[in-house]
């Protein structure tokens, strides 16, 4: 729910987390309330590709950076068509934004778009809270959307959970459409949208791939009419757990043995696929500052996550699956989550993080190589 709007800098806020902490600010965006997820992002940089993330659909996203908005907002950077985070919550926001590619503040777009904010506040000590006890609901309100704290803490006890939430629909297009190939096309692929950021199907494009970015609804037979060489998964907001539909739709294409490969959702249908469980993490993976390592190789990559789910699968033995063998391809570093999952009797692979960065290094970026070498080597 939003109310109004412009010239609120000095309008009282209140974010209140279901546990009923409660941490007192301004407004910043939109004035009137909203409702998620409680999560933090440790990204420095990249808060308009954050915001456009879909993936982040009803959560409401921390900034560890102290001081957020000094680039402003530009065209070019958004992952998609909006913003989806469900509010926002900065420490310090720029008061004067300075880039040339800026044409209107952070603050001006969060409130066009209906996105309500808080400002103010000890974002500090807020992740540290988030750290200890986990990611939770939390409500944001402004201006006349204040209550007292109880009612407002009733509120955010009734709002939905992120566990067994089935989000895709909601984001993901409704309407296939086509990215070309940028140069001469080598392959098609058909990208299953379940919350898809403008970044992938850009980076396919610059290696030679037509991408049929089909909607999270599309069958097995919407995905083999476009006559593909390979097969994407995309990333997505809500719960791996509700993904039932994707999962035997990746099982078709696991079944034909076509080359496919999956991002973050994506990873995590791939884990359900094979057998495994996914479980959700404490606190999850957010920011563009993670290590992961690469167990084929042994390198580490600085990467972009955005994940609250993981799968579960053995990190120290290869699995027997309805596919063949699969094993876990990369680990991150900090806490030894599952990072990626390859199958070793089929060309299929997928990764937890976010090799498309947008924001974040470009360390990951060889798995679109890897994606074409798959689709290579099935035409030899
Ligand atoms: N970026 C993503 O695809 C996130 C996947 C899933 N919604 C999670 O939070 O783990």
């Amino acid at each position: 729910m939003t109310t109004s709007t412009r010239g609120v800098a000095k309008t009282p806020a209140v974010l209140v987390l279901e546990d009923g902490r409660i941490f007192r600010g301004r407004a910043y965006g939109a004035v009137g309330a909203t409702f998620g997820e409680a999560v933090f992002s440790t990204g420095m940089t990249g808060y308009q590709e954050t915001l456009t993330d879909p993936s982040y659909h009803r959560q409401v996203v921390v900034m560890t950076a102290p001081h957020v908005g000094n680039t402003g907002v530009n065209d070019e950077d958004m992952e998609s068509r909006k913003i989806w985070v469900s509010g926002y919550v900065v420490r310090d926001p720029a008061r004067v934004p300075s880039n040339w590619r800026s044409t209107r503040t952070l603050d001006e777009e969060l409130d066009a778009q209906g996105v309500v904010g808080i400002s103010g506040i000890d974002t500090r000590a807020l992740t540290r809270h988030l750290r200890e006890r986990g990611a939770m609901r939390v409500g944001i309100f402004s201006g006349d959307a204040i209550q007292d704290d109880a009612a407002l803490l009733a509120r955010v006890q009734e709002a939905p959970e992120m566990t067994g939430a089935d989000l895709s629909a909601e984001v993901a297009t409704t309407e296939a459409y086509v990215v070309p190939a940028i140069g001469d096309k080598k392959f098609t692929v058909a990208a299953v949208d379940l919350g898809i950021k403008g970044m992938t199907p850009h980076r396919m494009a610059e290696r030679g791939i037509e991408v049929h970015v089909l909607p999270a609804t599309a069958t097995v037979e919407d995905v083999y009419a476009v006559n593909p060489d390979g097969v994407f998964f995309s990333n997505g907001p809500g719960d791996p757990s509700t993904a039932d539909h994707p999962v035997s739709v990746m099982q078709g294409v696991l079944e034909r043995g076509t080359p496919l490969f999956g991002i973050c959702f994506g990873n995590q249908i791939l884990g359900r696929a094979l057998g495994f469980g996914t479980f959700k993490l404490k606190y999850g993976h957010r920011g563009i500052n993670q290590p992961v390592q690469d167990r084929t190789t042994g390198k580490v990559e600085v990467t972009a996550h955005n994940h609250g789910f993981a799968v579960d699968a053995p990190l120290d033995k290869v699995s027997e699956t309805p596919y063949g063998r699969a094993e876990v391809s990369h680990v991150c570093l900090n806490d030894n989550v599952v990072e990626g999952l390859q199958l070793l009797d089929r060309p299929a692979f997928s990764v937890q993080y976010h090799p498309e960065a947008a924001a974040g290094p470009h360390d990951a970026a060889y798995l679109f190589d890897r994606f074409v070498s798959l689709m290579e080597g099935q035409r030899a």
